[in-house]
Formats: structure tokens, C-alpha cells, sequence
């Protein structure tokens, strides 16, 4: 049967909660895909590249060019999809689904992935992966953009955990938004509790999913780890927590636009 375009496509507190609970399944899987390779610089260095036709890395070739292709096939037309380089993007050739217009239209133009692009290279990729070179800089890449896609995905939600909050007590938020009162709204959308719960269980995840497992019980031997689980805990509570709210307050502060 045909689906009605609005089915699936409604946000309450608790269905974006339980989407982010999702997405770190996802984040925890890229980090461990990434961390199978070694740091390959190479990768990373604008020098050793020298793609004819290009400049830049070979990350930055792969990014963009796999940007410009899914942007062909429509996946920024999804507003909880935000591009790394949406400068010069072609538009979707493709049938487009009309997704349920849920965010203020505000919301397009907050894209923090410039500052989740430096984190992600400064900072998440030193602990992540091992010193080394083992050449494969294509799939490291290709490694780095779906653990980039996923993070920024998180951190975009923020749009729409924002808006249900909005929408469930505006004369909360109102009177803040117009006194463009950034730490008071961070105050309000702050709910402690549910972070340390949300940190718990990345970590708790972390473990789970990053060790070997083996047939005989009780032997999850932890020195083949897949990566190192305090990873994942840094990256929620360091950048991916903390950006996520910055989003919010970004789209609360344009809502009344
Ligand atoms: C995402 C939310 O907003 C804030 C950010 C959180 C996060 O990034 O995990 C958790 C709790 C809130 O302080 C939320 O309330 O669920």
C-alpha cells in the first residue's frame, strides 16, 4: 500500500530520544571500522595527493565527489541531512519524497560541520587510530565520510530534539528566544540526568560491541578489542553532547524568525 507521505515522519520527545539511542549504535560501528585502519596520513596530506584536476586530500576528493553523487540521488532533500561541502552541490535528479515539513525553516541554515570536521581530524582521529601506514587510504576515506555522516547526523538532530521541546512548553522558550538569552536556553534544553544516562550507555556499548567474541562462555578475552571503549565516551561527552546542544540553541534562536 501506498504510504501516506506524514506516516513515520512524526517526532515526539520520546521518538527522538529513541532515534539518538539508535545512532549511537551506528557511531559505535564507524568508530570501529575506522579504528581497523592505522592513522594512514597520507590520506589526510593535501601534498601527497596530487589528484589531476583537483586540490586538495584524498579525504577532501572523496568527501566532495561522494557528496556531489548522493546529492544527485537526493539525500540532502532529507532535512535531517546536512553536507560537509554544500557549496556547489547539484541539485536531486531524482523523484523527491515530500518529507513532512516538522523544523521552522530556520533550520536550513544552521550546518555546523565545519567545526565537526575539525574535531573530527584534530581531535577524534589522534585517539582513534594507531600510528601506521598500510596504504589503504581509499577505504580509510570511504571510512572516515560514513563515521563523519554519522556524527553530524547526531549532532544535526539537535533541529529536531529542539523543536519537540519548543513545541512542548513555547511559553518557556518564547520569552528567551526574544531576549536572545543563549545560556538560559541552554539551561532549559539541559536535562543532566539524560546525559549521564546517554554517556553510561555509549560506554557500556562501547565495550559490548568492540570485543572479540568467542564461543566459549565467559571468556570475552579483552585484550582483542576491537578499539579502545574510553574513545567513544570522549567523543559523546566532549563534542558530540555538547554540539548537539549548540544546535539547539542555534535553531531556537531563529524559531521565532
Ligand atoms: C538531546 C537532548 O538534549 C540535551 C542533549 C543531550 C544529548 O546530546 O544526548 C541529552 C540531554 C539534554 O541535555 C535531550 O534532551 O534528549
Amino acid at each position: 500500500a501506498e504510504q501516506s507521505p506524514d506516516s513515520g515522519n512524526v517526532y515526539t520527545l520520546a521518538s527522538v530520544r529513541e532515534d539518538l539511542v539508535r545512532q549511537e549504535d551506528t557511531i559505535i560501528y564507524g568508530l570501529i571500522e575506522r579504528a581497523k585502519f592505522p592513522s594512514n596520513s597520507h590520506t589526510y596530506d593535501e601534498k601527497y595527493a596530487q589528484i589531476q584536476g583537483f586540490c586538495g586530500s584524498l579525504v577532501e576528493f572523496v568527501v566532495k565527489n561522494t557528496e556531489a553523487i548522493q546529492a544527485k540521488a537526493g539525500r540532502y532533500k532529507n532535512p535531517e541531512e546536512n553536507a560537509f561541502f554544500p557549496e556547489n552541490l547539484p541539485p536531486s535528479i531524482v523523484p523527491s519524497y515530500s518529507f513532512k515539513q516538522f523544523l521552522h525553516p530556520g533550520a536550513a541554515s544552521i550546518n555546523i560541520n565545519k567545526s565537526i570536521w575539525k574535531m573530527y581530524f584534530k581531535e577524534l582521529l589522534p585517539l582513534l587510530a594507531t600510528s601506521g601506514d598500510d596504504g589503504n587510504y581509499a577505504q580509510t576515506a570511504a571510512n572516515d565520510l560514513s563515521l563523519l555522516q554519522s556524527i553530524s547526523r547526531r549532532i544535526h538532530y539537535g533541529k529536531f530534539v529542539a523543536e519537540v521541546k519548543f513545541r512542548d512548553a513555547p511559553q518557556d522558550y518564547e520569552p528567551l528566544i526574544r531576549a536572545k538569552d543563549k545560556e538560559g536556553l541552554m539551561k532549559l534544553l539541559t536535562f543532566t540526568s539524560v546525559e549521564e544516562t546517554v554517556r553510561k550507555r555509549v560506554e557500556k556499548k562501547a565495550v559490548v560491541f568492540g570485543q572479540e567474541v568467542n564461543l566459549n562462555s565467559d571468556d570475552n578475552d579483552n585484550e582483542n578489542r576491537k578499539f579502545d571503549p574510553s574513545v567513544a565516551s570522549s567523543l559523546y561527552k566532549n563534542w558530540v553532547i555538547p554540539l548537539t546542544k549548540e544546535v539547539q540553541v542555534e535553531y531556537l534562536l531563529r524559531r521565532l524568525d
